[in-house]
């Protein structure tokens, strides 16, 4: 059964090549935390879709997310309409409520990555199955939302962070993920081989993460929260255009600078519960680095994002951002806008 199959892949007794049939489709496990969705029929313009849950394992809101949508589909309450690709990130680590095993594996999705391991290999599975759905539907716009929580608070509770690279946002993700009730979005300023700046940079998909609430065990989230988000899924899996609000209901942000750890003994000048966007006045002290020296907010007013004294040497610790503008909003979009002010 399709509801079952997020239970069975992590009690680790998901048959590799379970596939089956539902009212308006088929689904195929491709392998552990691969399962793909196709549809009887349906626009063949609809994008072809990644969801991805899990790339690190005591994220469970996005799981508890999949689930809702694929217990939905299989009670016949959704209708396919658009193919679908469902992938659970580190099985090992979800399994035992942690963030990753051995090293974090959203920092290892670039394909000439060489290194060994359990999550390297995993990032090599994701990235060949990303590649392989891609190829399957050639031809139809490319999604990929990779689905998170943060370790802390935030001033905005669920914000996207927009990978770099080539390729632009269409203005419609911005209306979409308004209507899905993001609120801020944080724009990347570099590569940074994250799972969405894969799917963006290599093919040229609207891809995105989500941050999605504060990291909380199965169970403790609030997924009422996640409903205008499940709702914008929902329409993509049956085929629908999502609805559409006004971009400028979100806040905008982009990347400054990225505050690495150098250091053994690095450390965070502020308390572990300032939460994601709080502002430092210039000349704050930010970090103590023995190795690559302080970090002091310089002449204009930085907010943290992501802080993390306990990374890998050499991993980023903190993302230093400041605000930006909304993007210009297109033709059509205005219409709408026009439409709905009075
Ligand atoms: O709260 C935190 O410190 C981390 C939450 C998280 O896992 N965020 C992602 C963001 C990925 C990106 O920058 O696009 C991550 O750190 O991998
Ligand atoms: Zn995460």
């Amino acid at each position: 059964m399709l509801s079952d199959w997020l239970d069975l892949t992590l009690d680790g007794n998901a048959s590799a090549r379970l596939s089956g049939h539902l009212a308006s489709g088929s689904y195929h496990c491709h392998g552990p935390g691969i399962l793909e969705l196709l549809p009887d029929s349906g626009p063949i313009e609809a994008p072809a879709c990644v969801i991805s849950a899990g790339i690190h394992g005591n994220e469970t809101a996005p799981i508890e997310l999949v689930g809702e949508l694929l217990a939905r589909l299989e009670a016949g309450q959704l209708s396919l309409g658009a193919p679908l690709l469902i992938l659970l990130g580190n099985i090992p680590a979800i399994r035992r409520s942690q963030r990753f095993i051995g090293t974090n594996l959203n920092r290892l999705f670039q394909r000439d990555l060489s290194d060994a391991g359990d999550e390297p290999e995993r990032a090599r599975t994701l990235m060949a199955s990303v590649d392989a759905f891609y190829q399957r539907h050639a031809g139809r716009p490319r999604l990929h939302y990779d689905l998170h929580t943060a370790i802390r608070d935030s001033r905005y509770p669920r914000f996207v962070v927009e990978p770099f690279a080539d390729a632009t946002t269409e203005h419609a993700q911005w209306q979409w993920l308004a209507a899905a009730d993001m609120q801020a979005v944080l724009h990347q300023h570099q590569h940074s081989w994250t799972f969405s700046h894969y799917s963006k940079h290599y093919h040229g998909a609207q891809a995105f993460t989500l941050e999605l609430g504060r990291v909380a065990p199965f169970g403790a989230n609030d997924m009422a929260a996640l409903r205008p988000l499940r709702t914008m899924l929902e329409a993509l899996l049956e085929g629908r255009e999502p609805l559409r609000s006004d971009p400028r209901d979100m806040a905008f942000f982009r990347v400054e600078q990225e505050l690495m750890r150098h250091a053994d003994d690095f450390c965070l000048c502020f308390a572990d519960d300032v939460a994601n966007f709080t502002e430092f006045t210039p000349g704050t002290r930010l970090a103590r680095d023995a190795v690559a020296g302080d970090c002091v907010v310089g002449e204009h007013p930085l907010a943290v994002v992501f802080p993390n004294a306990e990374v890998e040497l050499g991993a980023r610790a903190a993302l230093l951002v400041k605000a930006s503008e909304a993007p210009p909003g297109d033709t059509a979009s205005q219409k709408i806008r026009a439409t709905t002010q009075p």
